[in-house]
């Protein structure tokens, strides 16, 4: 499902999803194996949807329609064509943003959630006080271990302060690695009932935390429009995805949940993207259109048998928009957080599992 990017081959355009995602993404294609520098892509973006305007121009486009939902007091734009897509724009203020934004490098990667860099180094604990800090982290203990007829070797990572010679010889074998760079190689943190990428599906027997109360509350006030009068939805697990300039998230399906008529709640922070929205085939036409910080999408019913993706993340000062951003992170204090988002984007998607 991730990736920097889809197979640049004839299968890249083999259907409309794939024109689209190549139409919007960050490089234009090179040949497999081709040595030359990537191209920007100068897309043209005059057919992406833009809630922002449509909030503010006195009538929708075509094919929008503004949802009047009782006793949700912000604006909701629907297409008619997609029943169960939600578009709640700017949905957050700046500062719930920069809350969220916090909650998802300081706090949701702290294990028992699990990250992608998990299987590689173990739960490590702290990853952005570290690059605050500076630290790298290191191979503190490595053993032998027995499984079954086998023997594996086992390494406990630890973050320390420098990678001067002193400390070294107590280093195991394994490179030190930065703490800032591993958290621009962090993709994914899963919180609530733990997602098994591998097998795509949720593994209840991992050990787990219940999703924050806060994040709960808000789940459920903005999951409203999706869903039936005197139904409450019910957070159970969160996907937190974190994109750096040239990941994109390919077109893809969430069917791992059991109820379909109740939504995911999307929560879009820091830079501007693209996202995709297509329909229950991936031959049927995308709509594109842009996610800005704070935007929030619901998708439920129908839209949950929609394929959709993000093809593209704006880190470019134009298009990024993230000024308000940058200003409450303007503090020496919050330098690392300022330079992280300035290049990233982070995804909250919440889901009720059963
Ligand atoms: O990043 C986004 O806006 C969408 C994320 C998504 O579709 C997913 O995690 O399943
Ligand atoms: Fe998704």
């Amino acid at each position: 499902m991730y990736g920097a990017d889809p197979a640049d081959s004839a299968e890249a355009e083999r259907t409309a999803f794939r024109r689209a995602e190549k139409r919007y993404k960050l490089y234009k294609s090179l040949p497999p194996k081709s040595r030359k520098k990537p191209i920007l892509n100068q897309a043209d973006l005059s057919d992406v949807v833009d809630f922002h305007s449509v909030l503010e121009s006195a009538e929708s486009p075509e094919g929008i329609y503004k949802f009047n939902c009782p006793g949700f007091d912000r604006p909701v734009f629907c297409f008619r064509d997609r029943p169960g897509f939600y578009f709640i724009p700017s949905a957050l203020t700046t500062k719930e943003q920069c809350h969220w934004i916090r909650q998802s490098l300081m706090s949701f990667p702290q294990p028992p959630n699990r990250t992608n860099l998990t299987a590689l180094y173990g739960p490590l604990f702290d990853l952005f006080i570290a690059v605050q800090n500076k630290k790298i982290l290191v191979e503190a203990e490595s053993s032998v271990v027995s499984i079954g007829e086998n023997k594996a070797r086992s390494c406990k990572y630890s973050f320390s302060e420098s990678s001067g010679d002193s400390c070294r010889e107590e280093q195991g074998s394994c490179e030190p690695v930065a703490a800032s760079v591993l958290l621009r190689k962090l993709r994914w943190s899963t919180l609530g009932l733990q997602f098994d990428w591998s097998q795509r599906n949720y593994d209840v027997s991992l050990p787990h935390n219940k999703i924050p109360k806060e994040l709960c509350e808000l789940a459920k006030e903005m999951a409203a429009p999706a869903m039936s009068a005197g139904e409450e939805f019910q957070p159970e697990a969160a996907i937190v995805n974190y994109f750096g300039p040239s990941d994109m998230l390919g077109g893809h399906l969430d069917d791992m949940e059991a109820d379909w008529s109740k939504p995911i709640v999307s929560i879009s922070l820091a830079c501007k993207a693209i996202f995709l929205l297509g329909g229950k085939s991936r031959e049927d036409i995308p709509i594109a259109m842009f996610l800005r910080s704070g935007d929030i999408v619901l998708m439920a019913g129908h839209a949950r048998e929609c394929f959709h993706g993000v093809p593209r993340i704006f880190t470019d000062d134009e298009h990024a928009e993230i000024s308000g951003l940058m200003s409450q992170f303007s503090s020496e204090d919050d330098r690392c957080f300022m330079d992280y988002i300035k290049n990233s984007r982070i995804n909250i998607n919440i889901r009720q599992v059963n």
